[in-house]
This record gives C-alpha cells, structure tokens and sequence, in this order.
C-alpha cells in the first residue's frame, strides 16, 4: 500500500519546486535575452543548449536542491548523500570522456528514476529506458516524473545508461500500466494526458521559446512558458476561468472548484465519479486523474491546480510519443513511503506501496514471508535491523524501522535470543504470603500473580471485572511485603473495601497498620498500608518525603487524563516506585489515548513524549488549531507491545469454568460521608430503639426510623458509588433500593449526567413495567436500571446485565435473593457480580449480619442456590456490644414475629427525610439539612467529583 505523503513533505516539495521554477524562469529569460542579443537559436547553439534549458540553470552548491522531502529522506537513510558531492554537484555537465558521449552522472538523487550506483553514487538511471530513445529534454523530464523531475537535464538520444539502470524501472513500469487504466476508460489508446492538455494549452510567457525549442525538434518543458509563481501550479487560461485544485485523499483525490457545469459534465463521464454531499465535493479514483486533468484542460472556463507532485505529468512535454508511457500519474509512483508494523510476537511485516527494487530485497530476507491476504511482506524480528540497513540504500525508498519501545520490548526477538514463541512463565515462590490467601486463588488467579512477579512487580492487571483483581493485586504487594509500606490509591468510594480486603486476605496484618486516608489532614504515610482515594492523593502527595516503593492503583484508567491533578499527582510516584501494580476491567473505555499514561506508569520509559505514540496509536492529525489524538491506529502492534511488557487481560468468558455463577461482594461505603447531622438522627434513631419502656409499635416505629435514616444517610455514598461504577466502564447493571427518597435521588443524578436509565417502582403500571425492561434490555451502551427493591424483584428479566448493586439492604433475603435472580437467569451467559452497600454505624450494622444468617439457612436447607462467599462476610463487621446486640434482637424479632412486611414496606417506602419523625407527610422543610452533601435533589455539591462524560474530548493538544 503506498503511503501518501504527509501535509509537510508536499509543502516542503512544493517549496522547493518553486524555488526550481523561479530560477528556471530566470535563467530562460536569461537565455531569451541572451539569444536575442546574439541572435542565435537557444536549442542548438552550444554544447549547454543540447543539455537542454534545465542544464543551463545556475546552481548554488551551498543551496539544496529542489528534490523537497524525498532527497531528504534519502539522505537521512545515510545513503550517498550531499556530503561526497563535488562543489558543482547539483548541476549536470559534460566533462568527462563518457559525459562528452552523452552519459549523464551526477551524485545527488533526485527521483525515483535514480538508483545508487555500486559505489554509492546516484546515477540517472532512467533513461536506459525506451524512453531514452526520444529526443532531449522530453523524456529525461518525463521519466523523472513529478516535480523532482524538473532539476534534471535532457536527455537525448545519445544518452546511455549506467549498468545500474534496471534497479528503478518499477516506478515507470507502474507508471505505464497506471496510465493504460486510465486510457482504457476512455477507449483510447494510452497517452499521457499531460502532453495532451499541453496541446491544447495557449501559452504565455514561454511560447517564445518552447516555439524555438520545438521548432528545432526538441521538446520544451511545458512549464517553462509560465509565470514563475503559477508555474506548475496551476495552468491559467486566457480570460476569467474558474479556478479549483485536486486534493489527494487516501486512493483517491478530490477537486475543489466552484459550480462548473461543463466541468460537471466532464465529472460525470469519469467511471470513478463519487459526490460528497457533505463537503459538497466530488472526487475520483486515481485511474481517472489523467483523463480528468486532460478534460478540464480543454475546457477554457476551468483552470484547474493538478494534484501536488503531480504536476509535471501534465506539464510534460507535449511531443514525445515514446515518452509519454512513461510518464507517472500519481506522485506516489515516484517514492515510495511505509513503515515496520509488528504482527505477532516474532514477526514484523513492511507496510509500504510497491518497489520492484524493494521486492528484490525482501527476497533476499532469510524469514521472508509473503501474506496474500494482505499483501504484504512479513519477517522474523530478528532480520528486522538488517532489513532496515539495506533498505536504507534504496534511494527511492523509505521503510521506517519499528519504535525504538518495541525494538526495547522484544529486544530478545531482535537479538534472537529467545527462540520460544512464548516463553513459560515460571511459578512465583509465595511461601512468604499468607496461607489463607494464596490457598485461595483460583488458578488463572494464580498464574496473574506468577505473570506479575515475572515482570518484577510492574503490570497493569487488566482482567475484566469481578474476576478478582483485588486478591490479586493484594498477593503481589504481599510478595514484596519487605519492600513495604505500601500505598493503595482508589475511588474514595471503595477505601474501606479495600481495607477489609486486606484484613481478610491477609491475617497476618493487624488491623493497626492499616491507615485509611479520609480527610486531607491525615498522613498519607501512617500505616504499612496506606488506603488513600485519588482527590485526596493531589493533596497529600507534598508529604512525602520517602517515596513509596510498592504502589497499586485501582481503577488505573481514572489516570487516562494526563492533564488531571490525580494524574499529575500519580505519575511521578509510579516513576520512582519499585512495583507498580495497575488495576482496571476497563484500560480504555473509548480510544487508545486513554492507555498512554497507565503504559509510562508501568513502563516510565516507553515512548517518552506522548506525541510519538499518538502518531503510531492515535492516528494523530494535524488541524489548524492542534493535534487531535483521539483516532486509533496500528491496534494490533499495540495489544502485541501491551502483552508482552504491561498488560495481562483475562475476559470472564476465558476463566469462566473457574467462576461461581454468582459473585456477592459487600462494599463497605465511605461512613465519613455520612454527615453529622444525618449521624445524630441516626443514633437518636438507635438510641429509641433501645428505650425500654417502650410498647412493641413504638419499638417498631423507632426501627422504621433508624432504617428511614440510614437510607437517607447513605445517599451521597450509594451516588458516589454508582458513578464510579460508570467511570469505571460498567455498562449495564440493576441498582435496587427500597426508599422512594434513595431511587429518586439516583434517577435525578443519573439525569443530570445524561446517563439512560429506567425506573421501575410501585407507581409504575404492569404495561410500562415491560416495557421499560425491554428497553433495557436493547440498550446498545451504558444504561442503569433503577429497581425498587420490592416492585420489580419479580417477573423481570434484565439478563442483558451481569451486574446488581444493593443500594439498600432490606430484612428479607428472600426477596433480595429474587431481586439477584433478574439477572442470574436464563439467558445469563456470564457470571454475575453482586454487590451490597453496607455503611457502618447504620441500621446495615444489623441488618447485614441478620441477611447473611438467614441465607445461610435457606442455603443449608436447599432453598438458596448459593450462600455469601467468605470474603462478603465481614468477620469484625457485626459489633458485639450490648446495646447492639439488642438492636439486632429488635431487628429479628420484628421482621419474624410479623410474619407480613406489608406494613413496614409501605411506612419506609414512602417516607419523607424531612419529616421530624420520618412519618409520612410531616413537614419537610428541609429536605437535604440532614445530609451536607446533597442539595435537595440528592446531587453531590460540595465535592467536584471528576466528571468523566465531560472529559472523553480531552485527547487534543494544542499546537
Ligand atoms: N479466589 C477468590 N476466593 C474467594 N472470593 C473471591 C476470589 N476472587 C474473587 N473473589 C470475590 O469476588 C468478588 C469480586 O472480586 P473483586 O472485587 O476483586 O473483582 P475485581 O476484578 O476487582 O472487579 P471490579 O473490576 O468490578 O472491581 C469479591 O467479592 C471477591 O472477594
């Protein structure tokens, strides 16, 4: 596939093609001035005129020449270059015994009709085509092709090639073919439709002499009768045509140009013909460009620009019939561009257009491997360097080498040390972990901590979610306990679920070193553990003196913003730690952009400057205002480069023969987000329970109470905890709560966030019910169900979600086990993840001990599929003093004893927050006084939480 060429190197091309121009212009003039003084023809004067007017220029040594970007190139591949040339290199002149029998040489390399000689010398090669055979000037500057081509001499009949000439024919045999194409669209034999719309064409200032040239039987360069800043731009007609321009585009290229009718004929005839509506423009494939440029060049109404680089195939001489043939089309016939994509672990393939001479030397490559699907040439790695070196000795070719991150990640490929495909990944020593946890890892569980310690403690887990990242992650750091203290950065959300974790998984660890960070002025360094969320780590991170030696992130792809504080806060700190231990299910959620920061967290020192890898990854485009790195590119390169050195991705559909059907965690949610006045409702609520000389109803009324007041307590957390759970890239998933008061404050946040979501409640009717769920089920994105829990935990099937989120709990486990089952169902193909919200200090303290109990019981009487998993059971959860063992009595007592719910539901279904006494109806005056961080409608105010809708356009940089 040929690459076409970037933005800079047509105007780098395009600059110095003026520059040629101009001083062609100049030294034609010159010349004009000079033959009139003398009165002699300037084609046949001198020995100078045979070389034609091109030869004639004066050039400057010390000036480049005009072969833009492709010299450039040529010279960067370390090829012969300017530095062997002689002072006068640049121009072509006769002076040695071969030059004098018309053998040109010269030393610099201006097109693809160049080769390098044997001893590293350019030599015009071209012409030993039959081309060489027409008169001078035409089919030298033909043959050259493109704008490069006008820096070079005539040829002539006389002109012999070097021995070397047959290494470049490709570009013009493709050339040939190209125009036939062309040609044959139009039942015509091939022609160059350059040299026809030169026919046509009136000249200007040059007809003078193009007479004089053509009168004298050689071929004048078109362009030479041209204003220098017009020439090869764009041919003007006499009086006031309509100007437009053809514009490259991928295959194909585009012409802008104002209404024409005549030229909208021409459009229609073209067999590639395609309008775009959008920007209005039509465009065709390059098999139509020649006969298209010819068309408009008999139309006195358009002048139309040619494409870029393409120019001087329309230019071209108009008489040389043998020529003509050779003649490129498009400017990618010159030079050919591409780069090394890695596509496999071992093999590299080239992505470049078509080189007979480049062909040759992948047949020379030991590994070489031809994919006829794709078309291209694959190698093994390890003739990747050698690849590279020779390529560089094609003038007319440019192969870029793979990154220097990949050659640096599969060094061993490169230098053929590591003969395996994949290498066996040894079994880590976890003698020094706590039993009970490493008893407890699955297998592919296991081998995630073996794939961590093979890369010394530096990985991102990626492993889809629920598939137990955390005890994961938990026995890595574990494995470098001596390297500790270690810090935990999370969504705050989650901190006092990582802390359980870690008492659970890890018996050895007294709870004492555990520090949770809760407010900025903890200390970030107080505990070997330090659990700290993300907001508060850009505080904190100025306290730290020592750096930490063994870091994990969870949730990784909360760093994806590189302009974030959170971000600028984490970096540094990965950049110095020893282990870097990166969690998330969801790396990316939307472009390759996002990995860029957790890539240099693993690996600091892969692609250092984030501009190189949007370039390969990003597709990066250039606009007027920036970079846009949003797009995607080279993918595949990228999961072999993440697979190999940071990233290990395991899906649930991989291990699920491994996973219980039903996941339950208990997330521990953020108590300090409960605020002071909610917690004095709450132990007022508690404390009445407890009254003893209190009737049955009112004991039941005081509990009503205390469960009102925890739901109303837990909001801001239960909000926080859903949207992180949507940052995180969670889908879809079912989110149950039973207080009118709860499922209204989370359908308001997920309006205000433009999340789609649907409710289902009491007031909901039985044909909207279904309907609402089916909606669900063909959401294609993210979507929330918002459920209460007891009017939709029966009849409903939301099995497009593998995900419930308690936000409440409630005292019957039977209807929370029927509420789990709208997703764990058939038509369920995956394992499903359960979580409860539980808060301290809540009517939770007492409800969660008493659900757990229950299902245990319903499990071992066969009644429940599945009981808790260890880890929901919180071992220290249940306080066992006094006072709350009677609440816990109250608690089981007025749930069983009742035998019915009926009364209890519908007295906390509709309770108010604002009410004194959480009856319904009672004064509401204050809605949200109970809680400081919820406005009236339950929206988090005070705490700007990182909102990710907002943020997915963040990959664009400025110039
Ligand atoms: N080996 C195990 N033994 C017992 N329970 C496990 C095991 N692995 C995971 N679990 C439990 O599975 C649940 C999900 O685990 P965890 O939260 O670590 O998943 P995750 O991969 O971090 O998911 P997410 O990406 O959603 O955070 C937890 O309750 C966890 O305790």
């Amino acid at each position: 596939m040929s690459m076409p060429l970037t933005e800079e190197q047509r105007k780098k091309i395009e600059e110095n093609r003026q520059k040629a121009l101009a001083r062609r212009a100049e030294k034609l003039l010159a010349e004009k001035h000079q033959s009139a003084d003398s009165g002699s023809s300037i084609a046949t004067s001198s020995p100078q005129s045979k070389q034609g007017p091109l030869s004639n220029f004066p050039r400057d040594p010390s000036k480049p020449a005009n072969h833009g970007v492709i010299f450039r190139q040529q010279n960067l591949s370390g090829s012969s270059n300017g530095d062997q040339r002689p002072p006068n290199s640049h121009s072509f002149h006769l002076s040695t015994p071969e030059q004098a029998k018309g053998i040109w040489k010269r030393q610099d390399v201006p097109t693809a009709c160049l080769s390098h000689s044997p001893s590293g010398q350019m030599t015009h090669t071209g012409i030993s085509s039959p081309s060489a055979q027409s008169p001078p000037e035409g089919p030298s500057q033909q043959m050259l092709g493109g704008p490069l081509g006008k820096g070079h001499p005539p040829a002539s009949q006389e002109i012999k090639s070097t021995p070397v000439a047959n290494t470049t024919q490709e570009p013009l045999s493709k050339a040939k073919s190209f125009q036939k194409t062309v040609a044959s669209f139009f039942g015509q034999p091939p022609r160059d439709p350059g040299v026809e719309a030169k026919a046509v064409r009136p000249s200007t200032l040059g007809q003078n002499i193009s007479d004089t040239n053509c009168g004298s039987g050689s071929v004048t360069p078109g362009t030479e009768g041209r204003h220098p800043q017009k020439l090869g731009a764009s041919h003007h007609k006499a009086g006031s045509s309509q100007e437009g321009r053809c514009i490259r585009s991928g295959d194909r290229f585009q012409v802008k140009i104002g209404y024409n009718a005549e030229l909208i004929t021409v459009f229609k005839r073209l067999p590639s013909r395609s309008y775009d509506p959008a920007t209005k423009t039509w465009n065709f494939s390059m098999t139509d460009y020649g006969a298209l440029m010819k068309a408009a060049q008999s139309l006195p109404t358009v002048t139309l620009q040619p494409l870029e680089g393409a120019e001087d195939n329309r230019e071209s001489p108009s008489t040389s019939g043998v020529a003509q043939t050779c003649l490129p089309l498009a400017p990618s016939l010159a030079f050919v561009k591409g780069q090394c994509v890695l596509i496999s672990r071992v093999r590299f393939e080239a992505d470049i257009g078509y080189s007979e001479d480049l062909i040759a030397l992948f047949k020379q490559m030991e590994s070489r491997n031809y994919d006829v699907k794709t078309r291209k040439w694959n190698f093994l790695l390890e003739e990747h360097n050698k690849l590279i070196q020779s390529v560089r000795c094609l003038p007319q070719v440019q192969l870029d080498p793979l990154p220097k991150t990949l050659t640096l990640a599969f060094a061993s490929q490169l230098e053929k040390t590591s003969p395996c495909l994949t290498e066996p990944i040894p079994e880590a020593d976890l003698s020094g972990v706590d039993p009970k946890l490493v008893s407890n890892l699955l297998p592919f569980q296991r081998a995630g901590v073996n794939f961590a310690i093979a890369k010394r403690g530096r990985l991102l887990l990626a492993d889809d979610m629920g598939l137990g990242k955390t005890i994961q992650a938990i026995c890595i750091a574990a494995f470098y306990r001596k390297e500790w203290p270690l810090l935990v950065v999370v969504p705050s959300s989650v901190r006092f679920t990582w802390e359980q974790a870690f008492l659970q998984w890890l018996p050895s660890l007294s709870p004492d070193c555990i520090n949770v960070v809760v407010t900025g002025k903890d200390r970030l360094t107080a505990g070997l553990v330090n659990i700290v969320s993300f907001d508060l780590l850009s505080k904190l991170e100025k306290q730290l003196k020592t750096p930490f030696k063994v870091v994990i992130i969870d949730e990784s792809h909360f760093l994806k913003n590189i302009k974030t504080a959170r971000c600028r806060a984490a970096l540094p700190l990965l950049k110095v730690a020893k282990r870097v231990i990166l969690l998330s299910g969801t790396p990316a959620v939307s472009r390759p952009a996002e990995l860029y920061t957790q890539i240099i967290g693993v690996r600091p020192t892969f692609f250092p400057q984030f501009h190189a890898f949007g370039l390969r990854y990003c597709d990066a485009k250039r606009h007027p205002w920036g970079w846009d790195y949003s797009g995607s590119s080279n993918l595949g390169e990228l999961k072999l480069l993440l697979e190999e050195a940071v990233m290990l991705r395991r899906l649930k559909s991989d291990v699920l023969a491994q996973l219980p059907p039903k996941q339950r965690k208990m997330v521990v949610v953020a108590p300090g987000r409960i605020s002071t006045k909610a917690r004095a409702a709450l132990d007022a609520a508690a404390k009445e329970m407890t009254t003893t000389d209190k009737t049955k109803r009112q004991q039941k009324e005081a509990l009503l109470l205390f469960f009102n007041r925890t739901a109303e307590a837990k909001i801001p957390s239960v909000i926080e905890y859903i949207l992180d759970l949507l940052e995180s890239g969670r889908e879809k998933f079912l989110v149950f709560a039973h207080h009118k008061v709860v499922l209204s404050a989370i359908t308001t946040e997920l309006e205000r966030k433009h999340v789609p979501h649907i409710r289902i409640d009491g007031s909901t009717s039985s044909a909207d019910r279904e309907d609402l769920c089916q909606q669900f089920q063909l959401f294609e994105k993210h979507a929330v169900a918002v459920l209460s829990i007891t009017a939709a935990n029966m009849g409903l099937t939301f099995t497009s979600a593998d995900l419930v989120v308690f936000a409440e709990l409630f005292w019957n486990p039977g209807v929370l086990l029927q509420a789990e089952d709208r997703v764990h169902r058939i038509g369920q193909s995956s394992s499903v993840s359960i979580h409860y919200l539980v808060a301290r200090g809540t009517a939770d303290d007492y409800l969660w001990p008493l659900i757990q109990e229950k299902i245990k019981v319903l499990g071992e009487a066969g009644l429940s599929e599945t009981n808790f998993s260890e880890t929901t059971e919180a071992t220290n959860y249940f306080y066992k003093d006094p006072q709350q063992q009677t609440i816990y009595d109250l608690f089981q007592q007025s749930f069983e004893e009742d035998g019915s719910d009926l009364e209890l539901l519908e007295a906390a279904e509709s309770f108010d927050p604002g009410s004194a006494s959480g009856a319904p109806g009672s004064d509401s005056q204050d809605p949200g006084g109970t809680l400081d961080e919820i406005t009236s409608t339950g929206s988090p105010v005070k705490k700007r939480r990182f909102e990710f809708f907002d943020n997915f356009d963040s990959f664009t940089f400025p110039l």
